[in-house]
């Protein structure tokens, strides 16, 4: 078509042929890659500037030749169909994906403060406040995938990150798993998380359903207050033993809500874990003493509490 007159004014993004609004496609060249941010077994992601706004965003790189080598190309497809689904204020958003001659290009919101995991490290667990309202934004994120059929399956410290605004942001979907509408089994079966954050269920018989992600945002609970995982192994074969065998211990000054409730989750039979689907959700963790008097109402436009260690 002949050149079309330069609009004057700003325009929205440019109508594809069939007339419907399409985000502009970026390219490689339209961003400035800076840091290394992060290293995941078959990505980098690294601070990426578009180059016409000036908005800092992360981007995660993945090399095509290693993917296809490692047969991972389902994975990757699933990451960008779930995090092109999932639309929340506490889950990190896909803003755009392209590809070049070797790598693949994922455009994600910039976590600035960095992994959760870090500050539970810096600070040795976090005081009781603190962990109440990261544990409270967690159980926020996790309940809204679930409420759109999606089973996280590798919850833990490191894969939840901090915004500017220091509230979370869930990454890494990598491991994700959407069901589809009328699919009627909510069991996935091919994949084990993290050793530490991973489910006795899965061990046993390999199936995640929503009470394993449930357990793992019960070891998270755990560590934010502690500063460590409920269950760790001097290797991972000695961690699923304890796992199994529900073989952990609370340090004697856990706040006595926050030990009632690990404990009502950290619970072998799936089912019987408060918060489970069988047992309506997680309501019931909402309502638990822990969470007596916290104002769960618009969590996202709250301000978090300055971040604090353990007494
Ligand atoms: C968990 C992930 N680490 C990270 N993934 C992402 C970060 C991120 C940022 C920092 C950070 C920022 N400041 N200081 C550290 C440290 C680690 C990060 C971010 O900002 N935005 C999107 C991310 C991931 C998007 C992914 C869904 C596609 C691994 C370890 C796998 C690389």
């Amino acid at each position: 078509p002949p050149a079309q007159p330069a609009a004057s004014g700003a325009r929205g993004p440019p109508h594809d042929s069939t007339g419907r609004q399409s985000a502009r496609k970026r390219a490689v060249t339209d961003f400035e890659f800076g840091q290394t941010l992060g290293e995941g077994s078959y990505s980098t992601v690294v601070e990426a500037t578009e180059k016409a706004t000036g908005r800092v965003y992360a981007a995660k790189i993945l090399d095509k030749r290693h993917i296809i080598k490692e047969k991972k190309i389902k994975y990757v497809n699933i990451e960008r169909d779930i995090l092109q689904a999932l639309l929340h204020p506490f889950i990190v958003r896909l803003h755009y994906a392209f590809q070049d001659s070797q790598s693949l290009y994922f455009v994600i919101d910039l976590a600035s403060n960095g992994e959760l995991l870090s500050w539970i490290r810096k600070l040795g667990g976090l005081s009781e406040d603190c962990a109440r309202f990261y544990l409270a934004e967690i159980i926020e994120a996790v309940e809204y995938m679930h409420m759109e059929r999606t089973l996280h399956r590798d919850i833990k410290p490191e894969n939840i990150l901090l915004g500017s605004d220091m509230h979370i942001l869930v990454t890494d979907f990598g491991t994700a798993k959407m069901f589809k509408r009328d699919e009627a089994e909510q069991r996935a079966y091919s994949f084990v998380g993290t050793a530490e954050y991973v489910s006795p269920e899965l061990l046993t018989d390999k199936a995640a359903d929503r009470n394993s992600d449930l357990w793992a945002v019960a070891c998270v609970a755990y560590q934010l207050l502690t500063g460590r995982p409920p269950f760790k192994g001097s290797n991972e074969y000695q961690t699923f033993q304890k796992v199994l065998k529900l073989n952990y211990s609370f340090p004697p000054d856990m706040p006595p809500h926050a030990r009632d409730l690990i404990e009502r989750i950290l619970v072998l039979e799936p089912e019987n874990r408060l918060g489970s689907t069988q047992r309506g959700g997680f309501g019931e963790l909402k309502a638990h003493p822990f969470f007596q008097d916290f104002d769960w109402h618009d969590l996202p436009s709250r301000t978090p509490p300055p971040m604090a260690g353990a007494a």
